[in-house]
């Protein structure tokens, strides 16, 4: 390899974990057009010019990365985001879909939580996004399928708050077969009620769970340490913890249990999944919980059966509309309900607060942030929720005249051949690629090269009909 070749490559040995930031040129295409002033979109005309406009233009510079992260993401997030000298800017609540299609148009990177609706209509606007974080674990709230398409990959926190909710529940099972809501409002109101008609222990009793994933499989160990017995309801055949029993139907797990918890996703499936007629087949004064999502319990039929006693409590801890921040007010239009449900005595209402502790937010913050920056950097998807899983180890101070590409396309017959006669005139160390339905990744570390072919091959690849993306990384 010539010198010139190592020399372009030099940035890499400081910043072997930057990525070069970039920008559309045009729609689902990248291009080195971040800068003005880069040094790949104007080639410097001597090789010591190149190495005074490396060292002064930083080609490969993360300060280019623009990240927007919205809904209070956590100090840990932000700090790693902000220690790659990412530009980040940060809002405490969820952004009106027009000022959030205003910011959303500018970023790299975007950060939400459960409330930021990312549909299709506002990612056609996001022409700079690469990449999405969820922190927190429901995904339901991004058109995957449609990010995935313009090449966007998607991470979230699978289980970083799972105990948080889980440990809530138990705090409202016992709350609600207390009445501990009433009676502590009774005592703030200035009223002692001593009562012991309808309290109840929960040993004993039968939890029942629909949707044994993360949540609902750690709930169970912590209920039967309470001395409930645990059946539980999902949709797939899983290995039951301790001695819990998972029934086959729906209508099995409403009519067995004394408490319903609901730990399911949102989807097509569970919108309404407990209506009239489920609460109808639960048992006369059983107890309700929904900390999963809004869309999964139909609110109206919830408090006509706690009105009629069949139910003797509910514990809500997601709604079908939720305000943008805090201090907003709880009963929108939207919401009309939310007068009558406000009026129920023992029922817990909370504000979506079940993975909100210090413990799963402080957590959050590092795993999602960490897989950004792992994608960003080093074009890495592995646990994305979206796109396929490819990762190459990080290249090492040993292996300097590296150049990573990355290229995301739609998987269709012809393409690796395409691609393989494009790097295969380079020297190609490792490669790798996968699908997931119609889209495929391929990444790819090429030795030796320089500035030209690196410029030559990016081109080339964007060339192909069936391209999404290409990003050139290191
Ligand atoms: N209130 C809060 O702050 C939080 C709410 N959540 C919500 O809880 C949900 C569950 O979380 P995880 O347990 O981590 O998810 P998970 O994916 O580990 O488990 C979900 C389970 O539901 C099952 N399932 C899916 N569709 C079903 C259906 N139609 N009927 C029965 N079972 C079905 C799945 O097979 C799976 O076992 C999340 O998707 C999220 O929406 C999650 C974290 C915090
Ligand atoms: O993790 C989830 O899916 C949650 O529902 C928690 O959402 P949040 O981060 O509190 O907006």
């Amino acid at each position: 390899m010539g010198s010139e070749a190592r020399d372009i490559v030099a940035p890499k040995l400081e910043t072997i974990s930057r990525t070069v930031s970039n920008s559309f040129t045009k729609a689902g295409s990248f291009s080195y057009s971040i800068s003005p002033t880069s040094t790949f979109h104007s080639p410097p005309s001597s090789l010591e010019a190149f190495r005074q406009s490396a060292k002064q233009l930083k080609p490969f510079d993360t300060k280019d990365i623009k990240v927007l992260l919205l809904e209070n993401v956590n100090q840990t997030g932000r700090d790693i985001l902000k220690e790659q000298g990412y530009q980040v800017e940060f809002y405490k609540s969820s952004l009106p879909e027009d000022e959030l299609i205003e910011k959303i148009r500018d970023v790299h990177v975007v950060g939400i939580r459960s409330k930021t609706k990312l549909t299709s209509r506002v990612l056609r606007e996001a022409k700079n996004l690469i990449v999405i974080g969820c922190f927190c674990i429901g995904t339901n709230q991004v058109d995957l399928k449609y990010a995935a398409s313009q090449g966007i990959a998607v991470f979230n926190s699978p289980f970083s708050n799972s105990r948080s909710v889980a440990e809530l529940v138990i705090g409202e099972i016992i709350a609600l077969a207390r009445q501990i809501g009433d009676r502590s409002n009774e005592m703030h109101a200035g009223t002692w009620n001593k009562v012991s008609s309808g309290s109840w222990e929960i040993r004993g009793k039968t939890l029942g769970i629909i949707g044994y994933g993360h949540i609902g499989s750690q709930l169970s160990v912590l209920a039967e340490a309470f001395g409930m017995s645990v059946i539980y309801y999902d949709v797939v055949n899983l290995m039951a913890l301790g001695t819990a029993k998972q029934v086959s139907s729906l209508e099995d797990l409403l009519s067995g249990a004394d408490f319903v918890t609901l730990h399911v996703p949102e989807s097509p499936e569970t919108k309404n999944m407990i209506g009239a007629k489920e609460i109808e087949q639960m048992k006369n004064g059983s107890y309700l919980i929904n900390a999963s999502r809004g869309s999964v319990v139909d609110i109206p039929a919830l408090i006509e059966g706690m009105r009629s006693r069949k139910i003797a409590g509910a514990a809500l801890d997601v709604y079908p509309n939720e305000p943008a921040g805090n201090g907003d007010y709880f009963n929108s239009e939207l919401n009309t309900w939310g007068d009558d449900l406000r009026k129920l005595k023992n029922i817990i209402l909370t504000p979506h607060i079940g993975g909100s502790t210090e413990e799963a937010q402080s957590a959050i913050g590092v795993e999602v942030a960490s897989a950004l920056v792992r994608y960003v950097n080093e074009g890495a998807t592995l646990a994305s929720v979206n796109m396929p899983e490819v990762n190459l180890r990080s290249l090492t101070m040993d292996e300097p005249n590296h150049v990573r590409v990355t290229f995301i396309h739609r998987n269709v017959p012809g393409v690796l051949r395409s691609v393989n006669k494009i790097l295969g005139d380079h020297n190609v160390d490792k490669q790798m690629t996968d699908s997931r339905g119609e889209v495929a990744y391929l990444m790819a570390d090429i030795s030796d090269v320089n500035q030209n072919e690196i410029k030559a091959i990016w081109a080339d690849l964007e060339g192909i009909s069936a391209c999404i993306r290409t990003r050139v990384l290191y």
